[in-house]
């Protein structure tokens, strides 16, 4: 039933996480009438689902915030390193609010259908409720890990005691107190909460079926001296970070791993793994590109888990040997590889024992059964493509987003569909997204399409498509980008490689931030080349 009677704006976005936010704010500046549908109770995508205990940003705090406003990191100050969950959600909440966002996002809105009328070049969204919403452009900034994936293990609906999951945590937190608690999953998510689980609860039974690699995050409180010194670099800063790879202005070791002495190398992974954090990942410029570089950090990192982990058959199970270091999501832990030195903490490997099913008592494996009152699952999230396929969008042709993407998304840019005029998507795949600071590459896409429309609206057009030639060009080079490095060797969610079914393509642009801006710019200053603009 259709519900709703809304004007026609001209922007609809869906999702008001950080992409979202900033699409509102930027669309609005630029003169358009622009309104945002959110699935969640409250804005904040991410960071206001994901509450786990120990939930914490990896990237550091003064690098994973807006850059559009120099004023507001004068006036925000990040208490830490790392910045928790609360701590980022207060911060998008004062975003919010300093710049009059809220009043544009309808809540508890999930789209749930999209289709796009040709004659009047609009797309009609539908959300669960059956209210309707008309934009001439519809833009999805739904996020890249938003769609949960829960695996489908046999009885899970069976277990009678409390189930629990990383990406729904509900607030206020359950008490695990004398609690025998198990969690499956060892991604960065599990990575960051067993510890505190493990105090938390009776006992804790950890079910890994991928060891990952993790790095100490040395998180701490920023000094006063630290904050001043930010204050002073931050407009320099933040200019690098956009122009860099990965969004921050970290800079590798001087020489690749292959031309240093021994020494040298060990003095750099050491300097390295005590400064903490996912940057480990490129101590070497030449770590995603040469295997015997790649093993170097890999054979240092494993050697750290071993002297970490008291007992030796749990340290092997926990040193990853499928992939080369960095190649799947690297994580940062607070004493994750020593919480298995405690006496209450188990590891089952399920690639020696799987899980067989759930039955009402806990988690029966191969070797029996390990009872328990709490199960978490930290099962990861169908990556970059789910929250828009799990949307029935429909392009003028019938065209379904699911079905064209049947062997792996294509797109222009991570901006645009073949077949969908006047619909983009922000942190999409083929753009750098997941594998960047996804709060610069939000900004920098969002600013490149305010100047697409723009540029639409003052040449009369009324719709705006990509050629499917210049998408499929796109993707493919995608594909070669990340085929000249180490990250397609691993079986990763960046691949699609953790959804059961789901097509291969690696996703993320690994070129990096600052060449991807450089495309962009060069295609707008070329008239938008690959576009194809119509007028009604
Ligand atoms: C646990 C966790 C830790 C992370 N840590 C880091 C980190 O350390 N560094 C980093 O760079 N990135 C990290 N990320 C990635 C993080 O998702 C991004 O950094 C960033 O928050 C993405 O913002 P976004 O607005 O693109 O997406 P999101 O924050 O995911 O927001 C998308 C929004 O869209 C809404 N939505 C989805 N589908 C619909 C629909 N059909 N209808 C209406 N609304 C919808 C969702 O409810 C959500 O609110 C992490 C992600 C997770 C899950």
């Amino acid at each position: 039933m259709t519900t709703g009677a809304h004007r026609v704006r001209d922007v609809l976005v869906v999702g008001a996480g950080f992409a979202g936010l900033y699409a509102v704010h930027a669309f609005r500046e630029a003169g358009l009438d622009v309104g945002c549908l959110e699935a969640g109770a409250a804005i904040g995508g991410t960071w206001f689902f994901n509450r786990y205990p120990g939930a914490r940003c990896d990237v550091e705090s003064i690098d994973y915030s807006y850059s559009f406003d120099d004023d507001l990191q004068n006036d925000w100050v990040w208490s830490e390193r790392y910045a928790t969950q609360p701590e980022i959600l207060a911060y998008i909440d004062h975003v919010a609010d300093r710049f009059g966002l809220r009043q544009h996002v309808q809540l508890e809105k999930r789209v749930t259908a999209a289709h796009f009328d040709e004659r009047t070049s609009r797309w009609t969204a539908r959300t669960e409720d059956g209210d309707e919403h008309i934009a001439r452009y519809l833009v999805f900034a739904t996020g890249s890990l938003s769609a949960p994936n829960k695996p489908d293990i046999p009885g899970a609906d069976s277990f009678a005691g409390e189930t629990l999951f990383t990406a729904r945590w509900p607030e206020p937190g359950p008490s695990l107190e004398g609690k025998r608690v198990g969690i499956i999953g060892t991604g960065s998510s599990a990575i960051q909460s067993v510890p505190i689980l493990a105090e938390q609860a009776r006992s804790l039974t950890v079910f890994q079926r991928t060891p990952n690699y993790s790095v100490p995050a040395l998180n701490r409180k920023l000094t006063d001296e630290e904050q001043r010194r930010i204050r002073a670099e931050y407009p320099e800063r933040r200019r690098k970070s956009r122009l860099s790879g990965g969004g921050s202005t970290h800079e590798p070791y001087p020489k690749p791993a292959q031309e240093c002495t021994p020494e040298e190398r060990e003095a750099a992974l050491e300097s390295g793994w005590r400064s903490g954090g996912v940057l480990f990942g490129k101590t070497f410029p030449d770590q995603f590109t040469d295997l015997a570089s790649n093993d170097f950090a890999r054979e240092f990192a494993a050697r750290k888990i071993r002297e970490i982990v008291q007992d030796p058959r749990t340290a092997e199970d926990l040193i990853p040997t499928d992939h080369p270091i960095g190649t799947k999501r690297i994580c940062t832990d607070s004493g994750y590889f020593e919480t298995f030195n405690r006496d209450e903490v188990s590891l089952v490997n399920l690639r020696r024992d799987p899980i067989v099913r759930i039955t009402a008592a806990g988690v029966e494996t191969s070797a029996g059964c390990h009872e328990l009152d709490v199960l978490v699952y930290a099962t990861g999230f169908d990556a970059m493509t789910g929250a828009l396929t799990r949307v029935d969008i429909t392009g003028p042709l019938g065209d379904r987003i699911r079905d064209a993407w049947a062997e792996g998304p294509v797109t222009y840019l991570g901006v645009q569909i073949p077949g969908f005029p006047n619909l983009f998507t922000v942190n999409g795949p083929g753009s750098p997204s997941v594998l960047a600071n996804m709060v610069l590459t939000a900004e920098q896409q969002v600013d490149w399409l305010a100047g697409l429309i723009r540029h639409a609206d003052d040449t009369g057009a009324a719709q705006v498509e990509v050629r499917r030639d210049a998408a499929i060009k796109w993707t493919e080079h995608v594909q070669q980008a990340a085929d000249a490095t180490l990250f397609p060797r691993a079986n990763s969610w960046y691949l699609g490689a953790n959804i059961e079914g789901k097509p291969r393509r690696f996703m993320p642009y690994v070129a990096g931030l600052g060449a991807y801006r450089r495309r962009c710019d060069a295609i707008r200053d070329d008239g938008y080349e690959g576009f194809v603009f119509t007028s009604r």
